[in-house]
């Protein structure tokens, strides 16, 4: 352990991308912490790095410990220790070696990592008396960890007061005025103004809940853009510094957020090897951690329509079968490519701008909703005007729009009447009524063309599905009474009185259940 001749602020266990950055935020807002990682080169490598970057009139605040005993007697009591590591066996991997050490009941752990939302539920119980286990998902990348992240704490509120001084200093912060970031990305010299992207979420598990669907729209948003890039190289044949420039100049529209940034950026960049441009040296299969996958099977299991968010998973899926596709691209046909004059061109990339943005707030929908319903199911008063305030900074999905939907979840509060479908806001049900002639252009031009558009396509279809006032189930409800006699309800007698028909008899008598 390094000298110190006082008691720490705060311990971070776990120095990857995550925690090591996360350690040097809470050093550039005058806390002092302790560092532990298994791998003790991590730990010598966060101490150069704060020494490397922390201005010449700053004291050390980091120091390295070699075991989590050190840690806990570097620490004041009661003690705060964020957890940084893989979810999974990892955080009760270091849970228990925490015991071990002497951890103490009024010690807050708190988990900062990617874990299931019902780990979280388990855990808060099965340390409860040991130590109090809080969690604060946490969304940012290396950049926002650094520099200010979106944070979701949960569990209980006790720990939350301790935590909320340290919480609010270290999160990325918002001009409240404008609904902007204000992003600043100097050591030593953290953002103090604005609003922090932290608010509390609600009992144990509620953060990590909303964590995951904020991950699961994130893979929607990020199949959204990757659809449009398909559509633009492969149907437009545009190159891929083409399509940067287009999203470059989306990013400056309705469209702008962090991930279309970034997509410009990739797709500008070219690959130091060959010169050409680096996304069409990158192999085209994509990784998943499980954050999307359990928002889809979340969404499945409370019966709430995220079909975006699941084609989002299974385009990823999809992705992987390479050897599969390259097979089929031999076998199967496909449509003639659309010759298109100039004018014509030009229309498509500003319907297309259009459906970009029909498809993105009918994947927010679907998200609010599935937040809305599972709140529901669990009994968390969730508040989603404070939820979308804090996603405007900080974290992957962070976008312009979430000031539109922070104003609207403020509105319905407001009037007093709750926002059941993000579709019902009059800001997101006029735009979509304006753009979705454009939004159909969109799509019917990437199935003459050949180009998969799930996601696009997926939105389109939860847009007209909702604004459908009778759908076809009443058939679907025919059928299952027809083979399985399951019943079904009628639309001139009371809600819940359930008839059969005797399909089978040749009377075909109807019968009161
Ligand atoms: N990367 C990202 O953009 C984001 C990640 N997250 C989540 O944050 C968490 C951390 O992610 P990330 O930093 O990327 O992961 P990394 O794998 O980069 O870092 C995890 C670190 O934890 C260390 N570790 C593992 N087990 C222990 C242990 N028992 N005691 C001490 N240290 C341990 C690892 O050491 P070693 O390598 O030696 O095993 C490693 O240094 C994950 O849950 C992730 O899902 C959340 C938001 C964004
Ligand atoms: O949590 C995150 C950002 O908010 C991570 O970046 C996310 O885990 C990446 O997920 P995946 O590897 O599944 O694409």
């Amino acid at each position: 352990m390094q000298n110190h001749s006082d008691l720490l602020d705060i311990g971070v266990i776990g120095l990857g991308v995550m925690g090591k950055n996360l350690a040097l935020n809470i050093a550039d807002n005058s806390y002092r912490v302790a560092a532990f990682d298994l791998d003790g080169a991590k730990v010598e490598a966060l101490l150069q790095q704060e020494q490397k970057e922390r201005p010449a009139n700053y004291a050390q605040r980091i120091e390295g410990c070699s075991n989590l005993s050190e840690m806990l007697s570097s620490l004041a009591k009661p003690r705060i220790l964020v957890l940084s590591v893989p979810a999974g066996a990892p955080v009760d991997g270091v849970c228990n070696a925490l015991l071990e050490a002497g951890i103490e009941q009024d010690d807050i752990v708190v988990d900062t990592g990617n874990s299931l939302w019902t780990d979280t539920v388990a855990r808060e119980a099965q340390y409860q008396g040991k130590f109090s286990f809080f969690s604060c998902a946490i969304s940012g990348g290396e950049m926002g960890a650094r520099f200010g992240p979106s944070l979701m704490p949960s569990g209980d509120i006790k720990a939350w007061d301790r935590i909320k001084p340290i919480w609010e200093a270290i999160a990325a912060k918002v001009d409240p005025k404008t609904g902007l970031p204000i992003e600043r990305q100097e050591p030593g010299n953290p953002v103090t103004e604005g609003e922090p992207c932290t608010t509390y979420i609600g009992p144990a598990g509620a953060g990590h809940y909303v964590k995951m669907v904020h991950n699961g729209i994130e893979y929607a948003d990020m199949q959204l853009i990757c659809e449009a890039y398909q559509l633009l190289s492969d149907g437009l044949g545009l190159s891929a510094a083409e399509v940067g420039e287009i999203f470059a100049r989306w990013n400056r529209g309705s469209l702008n957020s962090y991930l279309m940034e970034i997509s410009a950026d990739v797709l500008s960049q070219a690959d130091p090897l060959t010169g050409k441009p680096l996304v069409e040296m990158i192999l085209d299969k994509a990784g998943q951690k499980g954050t999307g996958l359990w928002t889809a099977v979340s969404s499945l299991q409370i019966g709430c329509p995220a079909p975006t968010i699941a084609e989002a998973v299974y385009a990823r899926a999809v992705s992987t079968q390479k050897h599969q596709r390259q097979q089929l691209s031999l076998l199967l046909a496909g449509p003639e490519p659309l010759t298109l004059s100039d004018d014509e061109r030009a229309t498509f990339i500003d319907e297309l701008e259009n459906a970009l943005y029909c498809a993105k707030i009918a994947c927010y929908a679907q998200g609010f909703q599935l937040m809305a319903m599972n709140a529901q199911e669990r009994g968390w008063q969730l508040d989603f005007a404070e939820i979308a305030k804090i996603w405007r900074a900080g974290c992957i999905i962070r976008a312009t729009f979430l000031q539109s939907i922070t104003q609207a979840y403020q509105q319905a509060q407001k009037v007093g009447e709750p926002l059941d479908n993000l579709l019902m806001a009059e800001t997101f049900s006029l735009a979509l009524s304006a753009k979705q002639q454009d939004w159909r252009r969109a799509v019917a031009r990437a199935i003459m063309s050949g180009v998969p558009v799930p996601c696009i396509g997926s939105a389109l279809a939860y847009y007209d599905s909702y604004r459908s006032e009778t759908l076809p189930a009443n058939l679907l409800q025919g059928q299952r009474d027809f083979f399985g006699a399951h019943s079904f309800e009628r639309i001139d007698k009371h809600a819940g009185e359930k008839y059969h028909l005797n399909w089978s008899h040749s009377e075909r008598t109807l019968e009161k259940l």
